[in-house]
């Protein structure tokens, strides 16, 4: 079992990219395994989730050629061969692993085939409710058997059949459930619409559309048109925000930082997390430099400064919802209080996110009161070191990694194999930014440069 062992640094001063974004590299599989023609997909991210997700791909016979790898995790570069949306019957049951944006939205993608499949995953994802999905995929006349010992869960059968288009009102702001309608009714003849209560991530669409795929939106409705077929191009990844957050809030929480992420995502429905740590008072500098599958890349820079607590606004919760837990460390090192409401979507994430960021919190010395939905977090005190576990959850070993960077003593997160599932080269980052700046250690660390 591996393990991180973080003491405190004064500040942060360093520049690197952050690995592909989780949420595009999922789609990129599966919108480049449909389309037409070959495309070839670079930056894509070797992350056990989007790993799985092409594994499932190539279960249904698209060709994937890697050019390029990450080593020790796996490609990056690949030509992908489109099966212009004829996808094979899988031999044996897919293997999402960890991954709820890979179960979802291949269940949207195999609920229209001509053919059965059973999708299954690790124990954190076989109790994560299914029925969010299960409920519009029925609608459009997909049968589908939540296996699971937990009702309403993984592992699902589903008998593919000839959907019907629906118009679906979403009763929770998920953009896993928003892509698995969308790719279901790409399957349909007519037109499918999802309706969000508020804006989601919108990856599915702006890469759909790239691929000369047609949707039309109208406040929050999406429409597409079934039986278009997507048409195979080129394009990077960018690097993920949610990765690149553990950096900003430890930059942004040390006064004298500054830290610049470069060619990361700048979608503006995930950038949530850079206005609620500007708002706590760092300074903050976006440039978009160019644009990939409809998608804004740039570099971030961060300087650090004192942090003082704020509120998250309803509208921002579905934006920065994978960052809260780092965005919850913060406002420990943050004067006064942060208020987190209306997230109760985290208690269904891969660990219950409310319960394990407080006891983390409060295990490290900050004061938190826990909410149904959220958390209000009074901080300024200082935190100290303590042994914590991540339960498996890669956001909440990272985020507390994060946090041993501010700690008195020495921080140990138990458990930490979890963060190989969006973040490849994590603890090589981690002990980099730990060796190259002014640390108080007394105790040796592997010297690995800061990538450039
Ligand atoms: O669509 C996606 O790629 C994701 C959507 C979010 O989940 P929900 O749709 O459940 O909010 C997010 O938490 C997850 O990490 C990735
Ligand atoms: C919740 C997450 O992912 P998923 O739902 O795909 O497991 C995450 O990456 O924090």
């Amino acid at each position: 079992m591996s393990e991180f062992r973080v003491r405190s640094i004064r500040t942060l001063d360093a520049a690197f990219p952050v690995p592909g974004d989780k949420s595009m590299s999922h789609r990129a599989a599966m919108i480049a395994g449909l389309a037409d023609g070959v495309s070839t997909v670079r930056n894509f991210l070797p992350s056990e989730d989007c790993l799985n997700t092409l594994g499932a791909m190539r279960a249904c016979g698209v060709e994937v050629e890697v050019l390029e790898e990450m080593p020790g995790f796996g490609p990056t570069t690949m030509r992908i061969h489109g099966r212009k949306m004829e996808l094979a019957a899988p031999t044996r049951p897919i293997d999402c692993g960890n991954s709820g944006t890979g179960m979802r939205l291949l269940a949207g993608l195999f609920a229209g085939q001509s053919f059965e499949t059973e999708l299954f995953g690790d124990e954190s994802l076989s109790g994560r409710p299914m029925g969010r999905i299960t409920d519009p995929l029925g609608a459009m006349g997909a049968k589908i058997d939540c296996l699971g010992e937990k009702p309403g869960c993984a592992p699902l059968r589903i008998h593919g059949t000839k959907l019907t288009p629906i118009r679906y009102e979403l009763p929770m702001a998920s953009a896993q459930v928003k892509s698995a309608v969308l790719l279901a009714g790409m399957f349909c003849d007519g037109t499918t619409t999802a309706v969000q209560p508020a804006e989601t991530r919108d990856h599915t669409e702006r890469m759909l559309e790239s691929f000369g795929v047609k949707l039309s939106t109208e406040g929050n409705a999406i429409s597409i048109e079934g039986g278009q077929v997507p048409q195979a191009r080129d394009f990077q990844v960018p690097g993920d925000i949610s990765s690149a957050a553990f950096w900003v809030v430890a930059a942004a929480a040390l006064p004298g930082s500054r830290l610049v992420i470069k060619n990361v995502g700048l979608n503006p429905t995930r950038t949530a997390v850079l206005d609620v740590i500007e708002r706590m008072g760092a300074k903050i500098t976006r440039t978009v430099t160019s644009s990939e599958a409809g998608e804004p890349i740039g570099d971030v820079e961060i300087l650090g400064g004192k942090l003082k607590g704020t509120e998250l606004l309803k509208a921002e919760i579905p934006n920065l919802i994978d960052e809260i837990p780092v965005i919850a460390v913060a406002a420990a090192m943050a004067e006064g209080k942060t208020v987190i409401r209306n997230a109760k979507e985290l208690r269904v994430k891969e660990t219950d996110r409310i319960t394990t960021v407080v006891n983390n919190l409060r295990a490290m010395g900050g004061q938190v009161e826990e909410f149904e939905d959220g958390m209000e977090i009074t901080g300024g005190s200082p935190l100290h070191a303590a042994t914590m576990e991540s339960h498996g959850d890669h956001r909440i070993a990272m985020a507390f990694a994060i946090a041993g960077l501010f700690a008195s003593g020495e921080t140990v997160m138990r458990n930490t194999e979890c963060v190989n599932t969006s973040y490849p080269g994590f603890s090589k980052q981690l002990a980099a930014v730990l060796a190259e700046s002014k640390v108080e250690a007394d105790y040796d660390l592997p010297t690995v440069p800061v990538q450039p």
